[in-house]
Order: C-alpha cells, then structure tokens, then sequence
C-alpha cells in the first residue's frame, strides 16, 4: 500500500469530520429548527447553530472546540498492514492538530499534562477489524466530552427517577432510555443524538451503544421491536421539553438508535451514548493499493448548507415577538449592574474576559490569580489557538464548555475574587445559584458547539497565564466584541436550569405506565 496517500486520506477524513456536518445531520438540525416557535430561546439558539455550521464551513476550522477523542473503526481486506496504518493515522492526527483542525486533547490523567499533538496512551482510539471486502471502510467519530460525560449504563433491574422501577424486559428498556435523555438536560448540548446497546457486559454495552452512533440518522431498524421503540423513543422524549442547550423547547432528541446482544444471565445493562447536536463522524472507502479515497460515506440525499435562511424562516423572524431584553457589559462590572439582569435577559459583552475551566477553577482555590479579576468575566472555555509566525496567537474555535464540572469551587472562587459573571453552558447547581445571590452575580449561558461563532466575536487575544495547564486549560485574555449570552441564573434566585430540569421530571413521569407487554 502507498503509505504516504493513505496518511494523507486519513488526515482528510479527520479535516473534513470536524469541520463539516455530515449531511444527515443537517437535515435532522433543519427539522428541529423548523418544529420550534420564532422567537424562543431554543429556536434562537438553533440559528446560531446553524450559523456556526456554515462559518465551520467557510473557515474550514472545527465546528466544535473540543474535538474528543478521535476514534476510528476501521475494516481491512486479510493482508493489509494494520501496524502501517496504525502510524500513519498517528501522523495524520499530529498534522491535523498542529493545523489547527483538532483540539490538542490528549492529558495526562496522573500529571495533567497535555502531550500538544492528541497522541498518548490510549489516543487516538483505532479498533481495527477484518473483512472479506477488497476495499478499506474507515470511519472517524469525533465524540465531545461533555456529552460523553452524559453517557449512561442501566443495570436491570433499576429504580429509575419518575419511572419507578425499570424490570428486564423491553418495556425496562424503554424506561432507562427515557431516563437517559432527561438525565442529560442540556448539558450535553441539546438537541442531541443516542446510540443504545441493549446487553452485553460493561464495556461490550458501551461499545454497542456508540456503534450504534455510526448509523445514519434516517436509517430504519431491521428489526421490528427494536424500530417500534426507536420510534417510540423519538416520539415521546421530545414531550420532555428540555430543548436544545436545555433552554425548553420542542426538539431535545434528534435520533435514537438501538443495537442488541445477548447478555449472561446475571447481568442485564443497558448503555446509552449521548451525542451532542455537533455529531461529527464521517467515513471514507479507502483502495488498499493506492492508499486513495475511492468514496465517502453518509453523502445520500440533500446537503443543507445554512446559507440562507428559508423564505418561511425569515417571515418567522420578521413575525416573532421581540420580547427579550439585551443589556451590553463591558468588565469592570459593578454589583449593581448584576442585580438588574433577571432570567431570560440577553447580555451582549464587550471588552475583556478571561477563560478558565477545571484547572483553573481548581488552581484558584488555593492560589491567587494572576490577573485582577474584581468586577471581571470568566468564561469556561477552552479554545483551539494557533501561534503565528510572529509569536501571536489566533483563536480558532471558542464555544462554551459544561460548566456544572466547576459547581464546587465556582461561588467560592466569584466571592474570593470580585468576579461578576461567569459565562458557561448547561447551567450550574444550587451552591453557585445562593452565591450569585448573596455576592451580586450571574450566570450566562453561551451556545455549546457554537466555536465558530464565538471565535468570531474574539477580537484579540491580549495575553496568556498558566500556558502549563495546556492550550486548553490555560486562562487566555480575551477581548470580545457583541458576546452575546442568556441570564439564565440571577443574583435574585431565579435558575432556568432548576425550572427546566423540574418541569422535564414531571413531564418523565408520565411515561411510567408500562407500554411493552
Ligand atoms: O471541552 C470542551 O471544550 C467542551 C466539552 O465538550 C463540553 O461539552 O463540556
Ligand atoms: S461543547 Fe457541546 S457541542 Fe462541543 S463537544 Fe461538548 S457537548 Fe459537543
């Protein structure tokens, strides 16, 4: 094989999955878009995501920030060198990320430390498996780890949260999936997607489950049972009214696939994969020979570029009631501008923010900042940057990361240091809600997966602190430019997160009563 073509095949497959949705997903984000009402935050958030695919698109840069953990599934006719194939697509990676196109995501688990180019032990992830075919099926997924931390495994029997009890058989089975995609909320970006393994042990369930993630969002399930319950599932969540970012809304499911196996008797699981909107794997058909392309995968049907918005949607916007206040802040920001946002305020910001996720957030517990951040903005970010030839660097992709990983430390950290606004997804817990409350602050919520467009709101990059951390984890001095984001938790008491996650409970428990006999 010519080993040189297939590096370079394999560093076009990583390119073009992170920065270009597959087509089936297109549509499925255009089917949601169209079901929910001009003028909600959930369809507002949509067109930003649509939005950010197109910039994804144009810039050819990632359509998330955070790129996951690339794992391929990879077929090979008898005879092909998988050890070749191995280092090639190592390379490929290492290239993809010095370009920028991925994220440098590999850490050290003990030390922290972030290798710089997504290799080390156990990145990428490369399942290689035989076939009688004559040509190479490699696919990629490059699964997020926010809504990989929204993964689940039901053991059966359960007692499930709303549903009651969960018993071994297809209607249990129905019940952990409705359970999965409440227990999600909007932390794993909603609108999301999820592959379910049925059976199996631990880690084979899970295998299963993401498997699943390499259907096609319209594919049918051959078999019967388990096509009712996919349609079932797809039915029923979207009652949940979660919505996507969890901001309520008609669409919080946008595909369900189930996969079964046989298990051992003593266990029966359940294993759900979650995938955020921003469900990026693509496959390519690969000679084995040439080491060429011969074809791409999941290229059927209509290819929507988000160019424009549909005649109907602009009537839509044109119609929709403008009902939402947007207030601009710029850092330093005082006590009593916090205490007249309320919940559903739009705050556009402009001026300075500093980014700081899980290192960070840890880091000043016990240390001082190396900035001062009275009056200031944190965003849990953790961008894709470049340095230039001139030693400047270049914001990539920026969109929010999950910020309920900082629940333990982030009221603490507003109080001990004079922050006014943290800046997140997915909303944050109890502890935060009483400090923003009794310290004077607020929490906004940015769109998750929207990397493109935040990155665009980024006018310059004035500094950097704690580079040890890795690009990611490091706190970037950011000056930003209309960074607009929802209150969605006040200095009054007021938690969107809480109501949507009450409501969506009470919504859960009426699919308890048993459906499969
Ligand atoms: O790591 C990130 O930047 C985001 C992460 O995927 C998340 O959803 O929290
Ligand atoms: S930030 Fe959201 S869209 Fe991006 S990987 Fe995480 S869950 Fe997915």
């Amino acid at each position: 094989m010519n080993i040189e073509k297939f590096q370079e095949s394999m560093y076009k497959l990583i390119v073009e999955t992170s920065t270009n949705l597959p087509k089936d997903v297109r549509r499925a984000i255009k089917a949601a878009a169209e079901r929910e009402n001009a003028g909600t935050r959930s369809a507002m958030s949509l067109d930003t995501i649509k939005n950010n695919i197109k910039m994804a698109d144009d810039n050819v840069s990632p359509i998330c920030q955070d790129t996951g953990l690339p794992t391929f599934k990879i077929k090979t006719p008898v005879g092909a060198n998988q050890i070749e194939m191995k280092k090639a697509i190592y390379n490929a990676i290492a290239q993809a990320t010095k370009d920028g196109k991925l994220r440098p995501n590999s850490v050290d688990s003990l030390t922290g430390e972030n290798s710089g180019d997504n290799l080390g032990g156990g990145t990428p992830v490369i399942k290689f498996e035989q076939w009688e075919k004559d040509h190479i099926d490699a696919r990629l997924i490059l699964k997020g780890g926010g809504c990989e931390n929204k993964n689940i495994q039901y053991s059966l029997p359960a007692e499930l949260e709303g549903l009651g009890r969960a018993g071994r058989d297809l209607d249990g089975i129905r019940k952990c999936i409705m359970h999965s995609v409440y227990q999600a909320q909007g932390q794993g970006c909603s609108a999301g997607f999820i592959g379910v393994g049925i059976g199996g042990d631990r880690s084979s369930g899970y295998d299963l489950a993401k498997e699943q993630l390499f259907r096609t969002v319209d594919d049918v399930n051959p078999h019967p049972e388990l096509r009712d319950l996919e349609e079932y599932v797809m039915e029923n969540a979207n009652k949940l009214g979660i919505g996507t970012m969890g901001f309520g809304g008609e669409t919080t499911l946008l595909g369900c696939k189930v996969g079964v196996m046989n298990r051992i008797p003593a266990s029966f699981y359940v294993s759900v994969a979650y995938n955020c909107w921003a469900y990026r794997r693509l496959g390519v058909a690969v000679n084995p020979e040439s080491g060429e392309i011969q074809e791409w995968m999941y290229q059927e049907g209509e290819k929507i570029d988000f160019a424009q918005p549909a005649a109907q949607e602009i009537a839509a916007a044109v119609e929709a009631p403008v009902e939402q206040n947007v207030v601009t802040l710029t850092a330093p920001i005082t006590e009593e501008q916090i205490r007249e946002l309320k919940v559903g305020d739009v705050v556009r910001i402009d001026g300075m923010m500093y980014t700081g996720r899980d290192a960070i957030h840890k880091y000043l517990s016990d240390h001082d900042s190396p900035v001062d951040l009275n009056g200031q903005v944190i965003y849990h970010c953790g961008p894709v940057m470049l340095k230039d030839e001139e030693g400047n660097w270049h914001v990539k992709a920026a969109g929010p990361t999950t910020s309920i990983r900082e629940e333990p430390y982030q009221g603490d950290i507003m109080k001990k240091f004079g922050i006014r606004a943290v800046i997140g997804k997915g909303g944050m817990g109890a502890k935060t809600l009483a400090s923003l409350k009794e310290h004077g602050g607020v929490y906004l919520n940015a769109i998750g997966g929207a990397a493109q467009y935040y990155a665009d709101c980024i006018k310059s990059v004035e500094g950097v602190d704690l580079m040890n951390f890795g690009i990611p984890e490091a706190m970037w001095h950011l000056n930003v430019e209309g960074f607009t984001a929802v209150v969605t938790m006040d200095s009054h008491g007021n938690s969107l997160h809480e109501e949507v996650e009450k409501s969506s409970l009470e919504k859960l428990a009426q699919f308890a009563d048993r459906v499969y006999k």
